[in-house]
């Protein structure tokens, strides 16, 4: 069994749809869905886009096996075998369009456009979902962490508490595009050039006699790398003198003692006295580390306590992103393809916030030519031509009677194409690159819609086309409906 493999990592529904297409004749028609969320996590002001790298993975190894078609045929719906045959040269053969990682995101604005026969176009959903969905949360909440200790070493801990192997991995990678500095996952360091990093756990101090030993003979095999955790007995008594007693020792000889890890207690009161007690010995370089059921919040009160931490190992509330656990993006059909031409298609809620944007839209940034800022983004009609308008209406898709006008404007397309007719057309950009793209995204943006505490809505509006291609449908379908 090939792990890696991930064709059948779908919703039954999707087989069961294609299936069902394939049945009527329909499996080739062209549908065009898009990616989007609704609700931005943790209180944030905006979401940063991840999971991209991984989908061009999965499309790109997207075959149906011997064995994915022997296990599908096993199951109770009793798929017809041609249907099985035809999935044998199953590739995917449509056009992908998606914002690139690293881009500040908003609610309701289109992140991912699949363009293809709705045969392939259905099958992708839910592995897109799961990655783009988990990937962009824990980049959302390293975002969140980085902004509460902009200059600090952040250290991404999770593996041992991530939900699985991927997750590990994957949200390490996350961590790092958002602005973390290491991981402590080495497969994750290999896998994709992140820097790694580690310390030494409780068990090591316990393995000797003495704390004292254990701290020399970790800086003896480790000359270059010594940070001591010093909470295993008692920090304030023994821990710190004894690493400072060994930093001392060390600098005599002309090597140094990089940091001490706290890992328990009260870490404002502990890192202060632990920076004086080292200040006092000379040891103004030792960095303090600290550790344990980190996030923003608490990272954010032990500086406003004076906490004196140079570095923060951030484990289990980062990775699993603890208190708001899942984004909730959606793949949503809104054009099908009749007679060679896209017509929008809507989805109808009794919760209004659940009606979809019909089209084949655009996706632009609106960024203001006099100060360089973010005005909005603004979703149009595929055939507009914003990019050339002298002046542009931004208008509250909510409150219409709320506008302004735009003039001295910049239309920053943020769709890139990454597949045209199932060939990839768009090269992976490296994670440094995708770093310094996610910090120049940041710097669009004021500093009211980017801090985290009640945050002020960006706004994501409607051309006036995409508007009224919306409410015509809306007062069809309502129109229907009453119909007796
Ligand atoms: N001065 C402080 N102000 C606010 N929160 C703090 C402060 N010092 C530590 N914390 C946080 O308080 C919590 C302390 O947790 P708790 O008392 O369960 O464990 P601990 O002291 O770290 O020991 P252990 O590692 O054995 O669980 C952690 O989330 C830690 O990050
Ligand atoms: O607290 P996190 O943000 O998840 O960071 C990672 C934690 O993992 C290690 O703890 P360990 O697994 O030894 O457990 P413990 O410290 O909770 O006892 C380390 O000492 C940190 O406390
Ligand atoms: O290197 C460390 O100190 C480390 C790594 C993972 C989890 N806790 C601590």
């Amino acid at each position: 069994m090939n792990y890696a493999h991930l064709t059948l990592h779908t919703d039954k529904y999707q087989i069961n749809m294609m299936y069902a297409h394939w049945i009527n004749g329909t499996h080739n028609k062209k549908r065009l869905f898009e990616v989007f969320f609704r609700n931005l996590p943790f209180g944030n002001g905006f979401a940063v886009f991840a999971g991209l790298e991984r989908i061009v993975h999965y499309i790109n190894e997207l075959h149906f096996t011997d064995e994915d078609i022997a296990y599908l045929a096993e199951q109770e719906e009793g798929y017809d075998p041609r249907f099985l045959e035809e999935l044998k040269a199953f590739r995917f053969t449509g056009n992908l369009r998606a914002v690139k990682e690293g881009t500040l995101i908003f609610p309701n604005e289109p992140l991912i456009q699949v363009e293809a026969r709705v045969f392939e176009a259905q099958l992708l959903e839910t592995a897109m979902l799961n990655f783009l969905n988990y990937q962009t949360l824990i980049a959302t909440k390293a975002a969140r962490i980085r902004q509460v200790a902009p200059h600090d070493e952040l250290l991404e801990f999770g593996s041992r508490r991530a939900q699985e192997a991927d997750a590990a991995i994957w949200g390490a990678r996350a961590a790092y595009l958002a602005g973390f500095d290491a991981t402590s996952n080495i497969r994750a360091g290999m896998m994709f050039g992140i820097p790694t990093k580690g310390t030494n756990a409780h068990a090591w101090v316990q393995d000797f006699a003495s704390e004292a030993e254990a701290f020399e003979r970790f800086a003896k095999a480790l000359p270059n790398h010594i940070v001591l955790v010093v909470d295993t007995y008692d920090t304030l008594n023994s821990g710190i003198p004894n690493a400072i007693r060994l930093g001392q020792k060390l600098q005599q000889e002309g090597k140094m003692l990089k940091g001490i890890r706290l890992d328990s207690g009260d870490l404002a009161y502990l890192s202060i006295r632990a920076r004086k007690m080292l200040d006092d010995a000379g040891l103004h370089h030792v960095k303090i580390m600290a550790s344990s059921d980190l996030d923003e919040n608490v990272i954010l009160n032990l500086k406003a306590q004076g906490a004196r931490i140079d570095s923060w190992g951030v484990g289990t509330r980062l990775i699993t992103a603890k208190d708001d656990p899942s984004l909730g993006g959606v793949y949503k059909l809104v054009a099908k393809e009749e007679n060679g031409v896209y017509e929008p298609t809507i989805k109808i809620s009794g919760n209004p916030e659940k009606i979809t944007t019909p089209g084949r839209k655009k996706l632009y940034r609106i960024i203001n030519k006099q100060n360089g800022k973010a005005e909005a983004d603004y979703i149009a009609m595929h055939e507009e031509d914003v990019k050339n308008q002298s002046k542009l209406k931004l208008f509250d898709p909510v409150h219409t009677y709320l506008y302004k006008f735009v003039t001295q404007f910049e239309a920053v397309d943020l769709l890139e194409p990454i597949y045209e007719n199932g060939k990839q057309v768009y090269q992976l950009p490296t994670l440094a690159e995708i770093r310094e793209y996610h910090k120049a995204q940041l710097s669009l943006f004021w500093e009211e819609y980017l801090r985290k505490l009640n945050p002020a809505k960006y706004p994501v509006d409607l051309s006036q086309l995409v508007w009224d291609t919306k409410m015509d449908l809306i007062h069809k379908y309502q129109k229907l409906d009453r119909e007796p």
